[in-house]
């Protein structure tokens, strides 16, 4: 096969091994040295089941499979693309051949980012635009960046158009090569303000930091995040900038998202320059895909993952490293290579700083943070008096003075959270000592590990942009006061009134496990997330709660998905949660989150809420208060330095309420009695399963006993009978509507409300009747304006009657 003349080649990189160059247009590589790729997937798909496990996933692309029959029996050759065939012969036993190696030149897409001289890492796909990338005015709001091409495009391609407010602020500052202490609101982009600066950085270097054939590609940046979830959340989202962007579809889509700017191609866009947009201008056919070596990796390594593709991501070599605490230090203890290169690293992030101390991870990250230290103590430069940048302030993105900055090649380091209290910011600014307790142990964990960072920069530099009370602009808050008991009544009318994409935050796994049956019970689709389940199961159950958003499907990129990437989308999912949910997860669209019980922390509220809300999407959340936490919610909102009645409270229909209060008292019964059941089977196997175990006989009088606790066949009939007519009974609570007070059903004109108009509008409520379709958020306004009105009529003693309750 005869490769094909690379047009529009800026720069040829020598082959990998110079006695095979030019021999032959074919490459006769081992399996591993196929171009495989990294799938980048989107953010949710961490969350998929589809992949049964599989924390990685790689693919192989634009490779023809074919089969020769020969003397020496069949042959499998790959053809790669016309521009390189890679052969791996096998005879019919399947037995690899050793076939010299013989490798094409493989075309780089631009001169700025030659790539590693490596055939290890000849595995990424190079696209070739078929319409010129224009920074500058395809990219306005960037442009004062000058980040690399790559990352401009692929910004582009994910509709990125501007920077996020983090974003703005804390990109000049890392890209002049100062440490930088980020403290935003929950989902406004902080992981591409610490993200875009590393990758910038590799990717501007990477002619000097490429390594040779034999030398394992050096790991230049380690991002810690708490937990796998966020670990594979933060590369996938990083590798999405770093995908092969095809900028003629990404423009496509552009237009359908602005229905101003003209086709790419159509007269219009020619003009483009003159008319301000779509000035990309159209240099060939089609986009070309071509192979060349990517210039920077980004790869996860967390817990859950087997060793050998553990092994097989770190022998590629990994630029950028994501990693939980605890894997990371297992594998760095039996690593040295490794080792040696965290004590080098040029950029070291800790996402989510605060919940790394909560999951236990002290001690793994000290390890690794000792590795970090500088060894030669004259390198470490005094400590200068903090000052503090807000949005806004004048010289944001500017040397505060000469000295701040890290030295040429020295490590940056990025800490970020939505959460870092200001006497720890300021500590951490100063380089100070936090305050001891009368123990003279540090005032918190977190202070006593954050100190612990050897920050290059004489002053880090803190953005902190987080709203007060670290209530993000977008997000509607609310609250239900009632008794503990009648929580389930009042979620499932929430869950009933206003349908969406719903994350209910419980305190603990034991809630969980009773909450569960109930829900199902009531044909309402719940999936447990908590830290009990298995790795697989919290990937599954994410899943089921999950879609895509826009930004996260790689709509542009070259590279298709398979198949098996498909998600099960849930609109009305509902997931009941742990914490383990509640920080850093980037689930699109959840519309609702509810807090069944009151966290015990501010930040806790802040990190649940942000679950919603995200990338200035409208989110809600409601908290569910009953009288013995009405203490914590005034202790919470006071540490947030807000004032408890500032959340409004939530309109119920309690009409409807008393109907649904019946439902869910069945459920319960059922489940109760199903318990008792499986209660009793699970005890009488247990004293068994024991006995067998220990190969010894039951005492006779112990089996005596059993038996006569054991119930009789007459008590499991009963039983069942009772489980069946409880289920009937709720099977036809289900089945009948709920009928809003005063809504004639038969008569749907008449009737103090009528439903009629609603109806023909097309605004009626489909499980209740007599109400109006409406988001959470909107009936919220309306019920405040109703309020504000009555409360000029009704006395102030009236209100007050739920602190009677409370006291
Ligand atoms: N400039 C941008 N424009 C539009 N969307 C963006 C931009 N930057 C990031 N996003 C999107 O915003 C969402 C939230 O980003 P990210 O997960 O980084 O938030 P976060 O601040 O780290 O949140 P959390 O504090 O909850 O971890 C993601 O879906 C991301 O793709």
């Amino acid at each position: 096969m005869t490769p094909k003349a690379i047009a529009g080649t800026k720069r040829k990189v020598k082959p990998s091994k110079p006695v095979a160059r030019k021999k032959a247009k074919t490459a006769h590589l081992s399996v591993d040295q196929l171009p495989w790729k990294s799938v980048a997937r989107p953010r949710e798909a961490h969350a998929s089941g589809s992949f049964d496990g599989m924390l990685e996933l790689e693919e192989v692309s634009g490779v023809e499979v074919v089969y020769e029959e020969t003397e020496a029996g069949k042959i499998v050759k790959f053809r790669v693309a016309g521009e390189v065939t890679v052969n791996q012969e096998m005879d019919t036993t399947g037995q690899e051949r050793d076939v010299p190696a013989i490798v094409d030149e493989p075309a780089v897409e631009s001169s700025t980012s030659p790539a590693p001289d490596t055939a290890a890492q000849a595995d990424v796909i190079v696209v070739e635009d078929s319409i010129r990338f224009d920074a500058e005015t395809m990219l306005p709001e960037w442009s004062r960046f000058s980040l690399h091409q790559q990352l401009a495009k692929a910004l582009y391609a994910q509709h990125f158009t501007r920077p996020t407010p983090i974003q703005a602020e804390a990109l000049p500052l890392a890209l002049s090569g100062r440490d930088v202490v980020g403290v935003a609101e929950t989902g406004s982009g902080k992981t591409l303000a610490y993200g875009l600066p590393i990758l910038d950085h590799l990717l501007k270097h990477a002619s000097t930091a490429g390594p040779t054939t034999k030398e394992r590609r050096p790991v230049r940046a380690l991002v810690l995040t708490p937990t796998r979830e966020l670990a594979l959340q933060v590369s996938s989202h990083l590798n999405a900038c770093l995908n092969p962007v095809d900028i003629s579809s990404a423009a496509v889509k552009e237009e359908e998202h602005d229905p101003e700017l003209p086709a790419v191609g159509s007269k219009e866009n020619n003009k483009g320059k003159e008319k301000g947009k779509g000035k990309e201008k159209k240099t060939g056919d089609a986009p070309k895909k071509r192979y060349g070596p990517p210039p920077v990796s980004v790869a996860a390594i967390v817990g859950g993952m087997s060793a050998q593709k553990q092994r097989r991501i770190l022998s590629r070599g990994i630029d950028v490293l994501v990693a939980t605490p605890g894997r990371l230090w297992d594998i760095i203890q039996e690593d040295d290579e490794l080792a040696g290169q965290i004590e080098q690293l040029r950029f070291l992030v800790l996402d989510e700083a605060d919940r790394m101390v909560e999951t236990g991870h002290f001690a793994e990250m000290e390890n690794i943070l000792r590795l970090t230290l500088r060894q030669n103590k004259d390198d470490e430069i005094e400590p200068e008096p903090a000052t503090e940048l807000r949005a806004g302030d004048e010289g944001v993105g500017e040397a505060e003075d000469d000295k701040a900055g890290v030295k040429d090649g020295e490590m940056q380091t990025f800490v970020f959270s939505a959460t870092l209290s200001k006497e720890l910011q300021k500590n951490l600014k100063k380089r100070s000592r936090p305050i001891k307790n009368k123990k003279g142990k540090p005032a918190s964990t977190l202070d006593d590990l954050l100190m612990r960072l050897d920050f290059r920069d004489s002053t880090p530099a803190v953005v902190d942009i987080a709203p007060e009370g670290g209530v993000v602009a977008t997000l509607q808050e609310s609250k239900i006061e009632c008794l503990a008991n009648d929580k389930d009544a009042y979620l499932y009318y929430f869950l009933l009134r206003y349908p969406g994409r719903t994350l209910v935050f419980l305190s603990s796994v034991d809630g969980i496990r009773r909450l569960l049956p109930i829900m199902s019970l009531l044909e309402i689709p719940a999936f447990p997330l908590h830290s009990q389940l298995e790795q697989r199961q919290r990937l599954k159950n994410l899943d089921r709660c999950a879609v895509p958003s826009v930004s996260s499907v790689p709509l542009t990129c070259s590279i298709t998905y398979p198949l098996a990437f498909r998600f099960k989308s849930s609109p009305h999912g509902v997931l009941l949660a742990t914490d383990v949910a509640a920080r850093g997860l980037d689930v699109p669209a959840v519309d609702h989150v509810v807090h069944y019980q009151v966290p015990r922390t501010a930040d806790a509220y802040v990190h649940r809420n942000g679950r919603t809300a995200r990338a200035a999407r409208k989110g809600f959340s409601l908290l569910m208060v009953a009288p013995d936490e009405r203490r914590i919610v005034r202790a919470l909102m006071g540490s947030l330095k807000r004032d408890e009645d500032e959340i409004p409270e939530m309109p119920v229909e309690l009409y409807l309420l008393d109907k649904l209060k019946a439902r869910v008292q069945l459920a319960r019964d059922i489940d109760t009695a199903q318990h008792r059941v499986r209660k009793e089977k699970h005890e009488k196997n247990w004293l068994r399963e024991a006995a067998e175990a220990m190969e010894i006989e039951l005492d006779s009088d112990l089996e005596a006993e059993e038996q006569g606790s054991a119930p009789t066949k007459a008590q499991r009939k009963a039983s069942d009978a009772k489980v069946a007519s409880l289920k009937a009974e709720l099977k036809s609570l289900l089945e009948q509507p709920l009928v809003a007070r005063g809504v004639s059903t038969r008569y749907i004109t008449s009737g103090a409300v009528s439903i009629a108009d609603d109806m023909l509008a097309g605004t009626f409520h489909e499980t209740m009747l007599g109400l109006k379709k409406a988001e959470a958020g909107s009936d919220l306004v309306a019920s405040k304006k109703r309020k504000s009105k009555l409360k000029a009529t009704v006395k102030k003693e009236e209100f007050e009657e739920w602190e009677g309750i409370a006291e």
